[in-house]
């Protein structure tokens, strides 16, 4: 095919007659939405692209911490965070829950203890948190009661490893072990009238408090706390959000900033619609093999065959289909799919002839109705992206071809990807 032919997309778009897709998706026949290195559980099965990674190592986490007054507002702007996050695994992490419990002693006489001193809390253990975290172990994060002043002793909260740890709380960084451990410091600040407005609200309607009780404590350490501990932090805040939960604009900079640092380049994130196969053994392998300078070029051609293969397989899961019933030899009825015979338009990126080969193998008894093939050198990521055809989310399957990385930075992340069909 020659090159020219790359831009002929819109071509067999306007061609197309009729709708190119039945209600029908084989999401559930499909395996499980794999594991990616970009955004790994969160897909749906519903997600309608693929695409295969040859790296099973965990990223490191992107850890964040988000500090500030008493019902300033952390917990919302953490929240908001998290929700704008959503194609990301995100777990918040709440200074609160690592405040020690109270012993009968300290019970009797709670209006005279400082919660609002860095003693209150169990800085050791919430250390080992935040370690255990960014090392990609799961924690049993404790329950903590403001009620009655202590940690549930029957249940946590098992967090799991994540691409991002928000750690949140009015002494975040007072303790400079936690603000070493911390990529990004963000500060909400809010007028303290504003805040105690609030804290009254809240402790009454969520804490069991009475309004004296709260104005006392108030005055006796929440504010002396705040002037001690929280407020003289700002000067080592890499963002400060002033308004707390309203302030959209700086709310989307920090998420902005997040998906900026956990990986723009990858084809995910640029295309939603991609998802990454998960590697086995056996494709690592694979793409070991293929990447030894050493290799003879006849096991060179046999690997990047299978490889191939593989991604041409799992794309054509993705074309449109839909149910079709059948009589089997026993005279019962079996419920299966049927290829919509419809014209598919399939991109290949950067083919060697295997690709297209392999496709075409793959391929028979289905229509596919024109082979898009993008040329694209492999010596830079770049130029991978700048080839990509814009109109990958309609009506085609784009399959990146697995040899089309070896060799360089961008194959560490993604070496296949199949960009198939929206509904
Ligand atoms: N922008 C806002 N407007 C009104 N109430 C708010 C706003 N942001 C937070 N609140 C309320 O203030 C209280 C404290 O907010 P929260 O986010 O929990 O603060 P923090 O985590 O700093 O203690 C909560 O009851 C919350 O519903
Ligand atoms: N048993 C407790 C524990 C803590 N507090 C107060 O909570 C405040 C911190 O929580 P925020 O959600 O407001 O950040 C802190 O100021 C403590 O005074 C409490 O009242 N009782």
């Amino acid at each position: 095919m020659k090159p020219e032919e790359t831009n002929s997309i819109d071509y067999v778009m306007e061609k197309a007659s009729g709708p190119h897709f039945s209600g029908f998706r084989p999401d559930g026949l499909l395996s499980s939405p794999p594991s990616s290195t970009a955004s790994p559980s969160h897909r749906s099965a519903s997600d309608s692209s693929l695409a295969l990674s040859d790296s099973n190592a965990p990223k490191q986490p992107f850890v964040i911490g988000v500090s500030g007054g008493t019902a300033s507002g952390k917990t919302t702007v953490c929240d908001m965070i998290i929700q704008q996050l959503h194609d990301h695994r995100v777990v918040l992490v709440n200074q609160d829950s690592f405040y020690r419990g109270l012993t009968p002693e300290e019970s009797k006489r709670v209006h005279e203890y400082n919660f609002d001193h860095p003693d209150a809390f169990d800085t050791e253990q919430l250390l080992d948190c935040v370690q255990k975290l960014r090392s990609g172990h799961s924690y049993q994060v404790p329950i903590y009661d403001f009620k009655n002043h202590r940690r549930s002793s029957e249940s946590f909260r098992q967090v799991n490893a994540s691409d991002v740890i928000i750690l949140e709380g009015i002494l975040v960084f007072h303790d400079q072990r936690k603000v070493h451990a911390l990529h990004k410091h963000i500060k909400v600040l809010i007028d303290a009238d504003v805040r105690l407005a609030r804290r009254i609200r809240r402790d009454i309607v969520e804490r069991g408090r009475d309004i004296n009780s709260v104005l006392e404590q108030y005055a006796k350490f929440v504010k002396p706390a705040f002037d001690n501990f929280v407020l003289p932090s700002k000067k080592y805040a890499d963002v400060i959000i002033p308004r707390g939960g309203e302030n959209h604009v700086a709310i989307d900079l920090i998420v902005q900033h997040i998906h900026t640092k956990l990986g723009q380049h990858d084809l995910c994130k640029i295309y939603p619609n991609v998802y990454v196969i998960q590697s086995t053994f056996q494709i690592r392998g694979m793409h070991t093999l293929i990447r030894d300078k050493e290799i003879s070029k006849h096991d060179f051609v046999f690997y990047s065959d299978r490889l191939i293969r593989l991604v041409v397989e799992h794309g054509l899961g993705y074309l449109p289909f839909t149910e079709k019933q059948v009589v089997t030899p026993t005279g019962s009825v079996y419920t299966g799919v049927d290829f919509c015979k419809k014209l598919c338009g399939v991109s290949i990126i950067r083919s060697g002839e295997s690709m297209e080969n392999a496709l075409r193998a793959c391929c028979k008894g289905i229509k596919i109705g024109k082979i898009l093939i993008h040329r694209v050198g492999d010596n830079g990521k770049q130029l991978i992206y700048e080839k990509l055809p814009k109109d990958i989310s309609e009506r085609h399957v784009l399959l990146l071809d697995p040899v089309l990385a070896t060799g360089n930075s961008f194959s560490i992340h993604l070496n296949i990807g199949v960009v198939p069909f929206h509904s």
